[in-house]
């Protein structure tokens, strides 16, 4: 049996998969944070069976699934009420459109407190909570899902940073605004957080579950 030393940071987990395999599997998924960054198939890595002859396949179906599952990533962005009255909605959705990720949920409403207070929550304690909400109460947001591989980090890439000041030109916070508290747009910063959020934001059959024909363009 071969062994790796994981480096500080990264877990490792063993499970079997069966339902849709037609052989249950064994994997081994190894990941950093909520990051799944690894599996490999216990037969392929312990070098027994069937990895003599490559990877089996159950294996190679489960890999295909799983990059499969990489590029379903999907992320909550918000256009918040300043960038919908200085008609930024166009320019958002282009960038993220024209970058390849997919849209898969879109509706335009006045939020209403109780689910920016939920939305906002770890917020509720920091001074500006207050005018936080009366900034996105104060008109109608743009709220989205965009799905594709990496779309949580690379969305917050393509935002910039929080305060506009500190986001470079060619970000959307870096090329639209100014100043923290009129900063346009929101993105989820992770992938818990985006599913959270999905989840508030929308009902499931709210968002659209579709193949795009630009996909084996991209991936
Ligand atoms: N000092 C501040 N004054 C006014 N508004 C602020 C201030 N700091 C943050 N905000 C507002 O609160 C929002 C949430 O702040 P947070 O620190 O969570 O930034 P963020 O994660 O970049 O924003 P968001 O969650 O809206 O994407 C900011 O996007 C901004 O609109
Ligand atoms: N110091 C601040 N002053 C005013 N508003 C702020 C400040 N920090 C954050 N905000 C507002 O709260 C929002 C949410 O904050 P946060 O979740 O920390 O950042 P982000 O929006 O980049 O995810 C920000 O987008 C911004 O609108």
């Amino acid at each position: 049996m071969r062994s790796v030393v994981l480096p500080s940071g990264w877990v490792y987990q063993v499970f079997t998969l069966g339902g849709a395999h037609s052989n249950p599997l064994q994997v081994i998924s190894f990941q950093t944070h909520s990051t799944l960054s690894l599996v490999i198939c216990v037969d392929c890595a312990m070098g027994s069976g069937p990895s003599a002859a490559g990877p089996t396949d159950a294996c190679a179906k489960y890999r295909k699934e799983a990059i499969m599952a990489e590029q379903k990533e999907r992320t909550f962005i918000a256009i918040k009420p300043d960038g919908v009255q200085r008609g930024i909605i166009g320019e958002v959705i282009k960038r993220f459109e024209t970058k390849g990720f997919k849209l898969v949920g879109m509706k335009m409403l006045h939020a209403p407190q109780d689910l920016l207070e939920e939305h906002y929550i770890d917020l509720k304690e920091r001074p500006f909570f207050p005018t936080l909400m009366k900034y996105m109460t104060s008109g109608p947001v743009v709220a989205m899902v965009w799905e594709g591989k990496g779309a949580v980090k690379t969305g917050r890439v393509m935002l910039g940073e929080t305060n506009p000041a500190d986001s470079k030109p060619g970000t959307i916070r870096g090329d639209f605004c100014i100043d923290v508290s009129k900063n346009i747009i929101h993105g989820s910063d992770s992938v818990d957080s985006a599913n959270t959020e999905i989840a508030l934001w929308f009902k499931e059959g709210d968002l659209c579950s579709y193949s795009s024909c630009a996909a084996s363009w991209l991936y």
